[in-house]
């Protein structure tokens, strides 16, 4: 008999707020549309027709986000209880997926922490098995795995033995200096192995000779001449096998493979979900635990009870996967970048839990096998799980060629679909309108942190992908507008358009940025007078969205300092990934260019680190992003001074261009750090000239072009 709940979940009271003041601003919302429309046929023109056209967006925009407001739920889960229904030995397996793709961009000491920290979990061993993914089938990559094996052997009864919460090495030794008796001697061993792996790292090569027994020569020399990152065959290495490989306190270890998919130049790759899917049927071959983890190998565990929270028997039979929040500990207290998604991580996770259901985002997710082989049946904690002493690994390597896809529904029906850089959201909103539901899981200590980019551009080429993948599905026959609306709770599939028609907001935000300030800069009045009645209806529209959105994120649990963070960071994403990931998409879409999946470097150095926790952007490189950024604030600051010209020249006009001052003003404060990092900063993480200059020369063609077109 349960004594206390494994889990529950709340509606949020705060919906009946949310849905009166949705119900207002709708209102409002209809007036501007017919004050627009009534301007276009009374006095067409193309400012009026641009400001209706990036309203009507910004009103798409406005109406998808409330979906999230409509029943939000707070969740919470216990488990402590889980003992009440049900011993160890009734856990089922747990098949831990972990991805890297390149080890320059992803150093393998990084990957080998995310790994320790699952393989650390608080799981019975015997249950549990950590594969690795090598996307760039790297033998540094394999040579570092090794060395973790070996670590590995002295890391997880140190964990257990002490009970340590931080079960990645890196954070455990940066936090805790020298806690146990063993811990100076552990932190030798790992920071030996840290540079056993830099040596190799920075050779870039493995000189196999070296090496006497003949399991790691037997696997090192599988890289030949031929072999290469795009054309190689399979490599599977069982690291550390269960029931077998004991630790230094002589427990049995959990399995740890290695896999690195076979690649051939001529058969598609389909990037992530390609490698999940070999993972998929890899790991069906030698464990087929009923639940995988996926965990992307810039995120660690931070938690070694996580998988307790998944534990719930009682669960819907169409229960599909727990998303746990992507939280990192690498923000500064500006969130210059709004890399910590504080809305999203927040409002959209449990607004989409209280309708049917969380999306995936790409990492911290607990699945259900099935979820992903089949429909939704009569849940099983038992599965035909494999637990045989001697892996088989013939099949194991026939399921990861390339050909084995071939005329299967991998991609389409079974396993994550391909067709889109987003994986992530694009499967899990094919399994909800299959009927599969998720929820969001966020326990008081974070169950996972990560690393985000710390450079303005890592950042912006990171969203481009996502919003480039996002328009793919946005525009595709399973588009929620269309497919999804008949397939879903219609509200949810609104949530998903939210997002995958992000790159849309280009359109608002271009509009905005250019249209009043090259208009003030020829004095053309485009806005009501001060004076005008529906001049009032826009300052309730602007503070009336500007002040909610800043409750969100107070009540997110966040801090003004973030808020503005965030206000800048949407124009500026506005004004380059939003309109770049739309290039992406029409030149990809048009077959002009091949889908790529840039990986996000997860290398720093330190100036950068230094200037991030100062709350400094980090320029540094040429792009074509910095310099449609640096052309909207260069023409608002001009606007902005030759609009306060005219107003002190023209006294009796401050009336009618006051709106268009006060966005070009807005403009000026927002674009600040933009224009110092063009004109006022000599670092090395400054503006680069180059892009600069460009910048100014495109600024002033515009100002030319549009000079007489008011
Ligand atoms: O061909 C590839 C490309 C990437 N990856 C792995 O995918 C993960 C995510 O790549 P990353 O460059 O870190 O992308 P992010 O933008 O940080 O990732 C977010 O967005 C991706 C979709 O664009 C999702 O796959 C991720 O889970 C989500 O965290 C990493 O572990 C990579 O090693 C592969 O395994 N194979
Ligand atoms: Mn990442």
């Amino acid at each position: 008999m349960l004594k206390g709940p494994l889990h529950t979940s709340k509606a949020s009271p705060s919906r009946w707020f949310n849905r009166l003041y949705t119900l207002v601003y709708t209102v409002a919302i209809f007036a501007l549309l017919y004050h627009h429309s009534c301007n276009l046929i009374y006095s067409p023109s193309l400012t009026t027709f641009f400001l209706l056209v990036a309203d009507l967006v910004l009103a798409f925009f406005w109406a998808t986000w409330q979906s999230f407001f409509f029943n939000p739920v707070h969740r919470q889960v216990f488990p402590e209880n889980l003992a009440q229904v049900a011993k160890e030995s009734d856990y089922p397996g747990l098949d831990v997926f972990v991805c890297t793709a390149d080890p320059f961009k992803e150093p393998p000491v990084g990957v080998i922490n995310t790994v320790l920290s699952v393989l650390a979990y608080d799981y019975p061993t015997d249950k549990l098995s950590v594969y690795l993914s090598d996307d760039g089938g790297s033998q540094l990559t394999l040579f570092a795995f090794m060395e973790a094996a070996k670590f590995a052997k002295h890391w997880l009864p140190y964990c257990k033995k002490y009970n340590i919460l931080d079960r990645s090495p890196e954070v455990h030794f940066r936090k805790d200096p020298s806690l146990f008796l063993e811990t100076n001697e552990i932190k030798a061993m790992y920071e030996n192995m840290k540079s056993t792996i830099k040596d190799v790292m920075d050779k870039g090569t493995i000189d196999v000779e070296q090496f006497n027994d003949d399991r790691t020569i037997k696997a090192l020399t599988k890289w030949t001449s031929r072999f290469t990152r795009h054309q190689h065959p399979t490599v599977i290495e069982v690291l550390l096998k269960r029931n077998h490989d004991k630790d230094v306190s002589g427990h049995y270890m959990p399995n740890l493979f290695y896999l690195a998919r076979e690649k051939n130049k001529a058969a598609p790759q389909n990037f992530k979900a390609g490698a999940i899917n070999a993972l998929l049927r890899v790991s069906a071959t030698l464990t087929n635990a009923p639940i995988f983890l996926i965990l992307d190998c810039d995120m660690y565990s931070n938690d070694p009870k996580t998988p307790l929270h998944f534990l719930d028997p009682t669960i819907g039979s169409n229960f599909g996967f727990v998303q746990f929040p992507q939280l990192f500990d690498n923000i500064n207290k500006y969130d210059t970048y709004t890399t910590e998604h504080v809305l999203e991580n927040r409002i959209c996770t449990s607004g989409m839990d209280g309708l049917e259901g969380m999306s995936f985002m790409g990492t911290n997710a607990f699945f259900k096998r099935e979820a992903l082989t089949g429909k939704p049946t009569k849940a099983k904690w038992k599965w035909n799980e494999q637990n045989q002493s001697e892996y088989d690994l013939t099949l194991a390597h026939r399921v990861a060629s390339c050909s084995f896809e071939e005329n299967t529904k991998w991609g389409s029906e079974i396993g994550f679909r391909y067709g889109t850089l987003v994986e992530d959201a694009y499967t899990s909103f094919r399994l909800q309108c299959l009927g599969w539901k998720s929820v969001a899981c966020r326990p008081d200590r974070p169950a996972f942190l990560g690393n985000m980019p710390i450079s303005l551009n890592d950042f912006l080429m990171q969203t481009k992908r996502w919003y480039m993948g996002l328009l793919q599905v946005a525009i595709s026959k399973f588009s929620p507008i269309t497919f999804g609306i008949r397939n879903m709770n219609p509200l949810q599939a609104l949530c998903h358009a939210y997002f995958q028609f992000r790159a849309f907001w280009c359109i608002p935000i271009i509009i905005y940025a250019f249209l009043p300030q090259l208009a003030l800069v020829n004095s053309t009045a485009i806005f009501p007078k001060v004076s005008d009645p529906w001049f009032s209806l826009y300052v309730f529209l602007f503070l009336g969205a500007y002040g909610k959105n800043l409750v969100d994120y107070v009540v997110a649990g966040s801090t003004l300092k973030k808020w503005w963070s965030y206000q800048r960071m949407w124009l500026i994403l506005g004004c380059s990934t939003y309109l770049f990931s739309f290039f992406d998409w029409l030149v990809t879409s048009l077959g002009m260019s091949t889908l790529e999946f840039n990986v996000t470097s997860k290398v720093s150095d330190n100036e950068q680190e230094i200037r991030y926790h100062k709350g400094i952007f980090s320029f540094g490189v040429e792009s074509p992003m910095f310099v449609s950024i640096n052309v909207a604030v260069i023409v608002n600051f001009f606007a902005f001074f030759m609009g306060i010209g005219h107003v002190l020249i023209n006294n009796g006009r401050v009336e009618e261009l006051f709106g268009q001052l006060f966005i070009t003003g807005f403009g000026v404060v927002i674009g600040w750090p933009i224009f110092e990092g063009m004109v006022l900063r000599s670092d090395k993480g400054k503006m680069p000239i180059k892009t600069t200059l460009i910048s100014v020369c495109v600024a002033l063609s515009i100002h030319l072009l549009f000079s007489s077109a008011f």
